[in-house]
């Protein structure tokens, strides 16, 4: 079963030419893009849909949530907005929540979120196991989160909880935890922070889940400079979010992973992935985006959807504030909140070794993940901040909205 989509007054593929097509057409067959081009040349399908000179936009790729978690803190949110800071003790009032709400009312919680996702554009997602911290409620989350999300990230290492020796827990997380998670996760992170993992313990969670299979990336230089991006860069993790304080020598180790990349000389380096709504949240400065684009270096956007930090999945905030904040181009922002994401998750173009459709950019053959904007133009998304601006989605060739 074919679609036309017609009359697209701008189509913004993200693709590796960073194309924009006006007066354009998109036939999508099953769960692909069949054909892209000017809607004067568009080929017949079996079924189609006029734009309306609307805008169309790759789904949003969200590369960075934390939506299996019960409970609320509000209360921290409001003490914070009164002058106290973040620290990453509110991880265990969300941990006490989550432990003691059933897999049922765990799901449905963790589901609702991503139907919130969707239907803001978020075709692709990613969420993490975090809010546990035992090895059976760190089991549970992982299996939870492998039935809602497109991809599963195990964070036993976010916090050591109360009472326990944090050599000790790191040893736990590298062993019999990581055991208990692995059939449900492709990736691993680790929260490298002040009050959270020391660069040695981090060190031996990222290589042992290394060791086991599993895709690496860290919670790095949220709070402060810290060790995070340069542990990030040399164990070649995937990301290194947060990104909030950069020394000059972080963002050099950043843009060094990727040169040589674009030009097909280099191999893959490490992404920077800004959380801008988690930034506002927490008050702190917003990650440096232009200047490590600036550098160089691959930028995702993500909304690092979480009770703590960033209670959004809205990924058009995300965007409009890197365009408004950061000082990032709207094609930018679009950019590192589809492309950008895909290739801190390894699903873009020309990586599909396991078989899985390319997604974050439109091009023939990649997954049909798309976003009608009820404007003519993405610029919308910053020009009119805030605003109910998704109009259509489709997920992977099914129209989710
Ligand atoms: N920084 C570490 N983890 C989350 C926050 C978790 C929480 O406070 O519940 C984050 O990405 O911001
Ligand atoms: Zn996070």
């Amino acid at each position: 079963m074919s679609t036309l989509i017609t009359n697209i007054a701008e189509l913004m593929t993200q693709d590796m030419e960073h194309r924009v097509l006006k007066d354009a057409a998109v036939v999508i067959d099953g769960e692909r893009i069949e054909w892209i081009g000017a809607a004067s040349d568009a080929p017949a399908a079996d079924d189609a849909m006029d734009a309306g000179g609307r805008a169309v936009l790759p789904g949003w790729v969200d590369s960075h949530t934390h939506l299996v978690f019960a409970g609320d803190r509000s209360a921290e949110f409001e003490a914070r907005m009164a002058g106290e800071s973040y620290s990453a003790g509110g991880i265990a009032v969300t941990m006490d929540a989550t432990r003691r709400t059933s897999d049922y009312d765990l799901t449905r919680l963790a589901m609702g979120r991503v139907a919130e996702a969707v239907s803001q554009g978020t075709t692709y997602l990613e969420t993490k196991t975090g809010y546990g911290l035992d090895t059976e409620h760190e089991a549970r989350s992982a299996r939870i989160a492998s039935t809602v999300a497109d991809e599963v990230t195990y964070l036993g290492a976010h916090l050591v909880p109360a009472g326990a020796d944090a050599d000790a827990y790191t040893e736990l997380v590298c062993g019999p935890m990581l055991d208990a998670v692995r059939p449900y996760v492709r990736w691993a992170d680790v929260f490298c922070e002040e009050g959270a993992f020391t660069a040695e313990q981090a060190r031996h969670v990222l290589q042992a889940c290394r060791d086991a299979g599993l895709g690496i990336r860290v919670h790095g230089n949220q709070l402060g400079e810290g060790p995070g991006v340069q542990l990030a860069v040399e164990l070649g993790a995937a990301s290194v979010d947060h990104v909030n304080y950069l020394s000059d020598g972080d963002v050099a180790a950043l843009a060094g992973s990727w040169s040589g990349w674009e030009s097909g000389a280099g191999a893959r380096g490490t992404v920077a992935t800004c959380l801008p709504a988690c930034d506002l949240s927490t008050r702190q400065p917003l990650a440096p985006g232009r200047k490590l684009l600036d550098a160089g270096v691959q930028l995702a956007l993500a909304s690092n959807c979480n009770p703590g930090t960033s209670y959004t999945s809205s990924m058009a905030f995300c965007v409009a504030t890197a365009v408004l904040q950061m000082q990032l181009t709207v094609h930018e922002a679009v950019r590192a909140a589809t492309y950008g994401g895909a290739l801190a998750l390894h699903r873009e173009a020309g990586n599909d070794a396991d078989g899985q459709r390319a997604v974050g950019s439109l091009a023939v053959g990649h997954r049909a993940d798309l976003h009608v904007l009820n404007a003519p133009s993405a610029s919308h998304l910053a020009y009119r901040p805030g605003m109910p601006l998704t109009y259509a989605v489709w997920r992977a060739g099914v129209r989710a909205r």
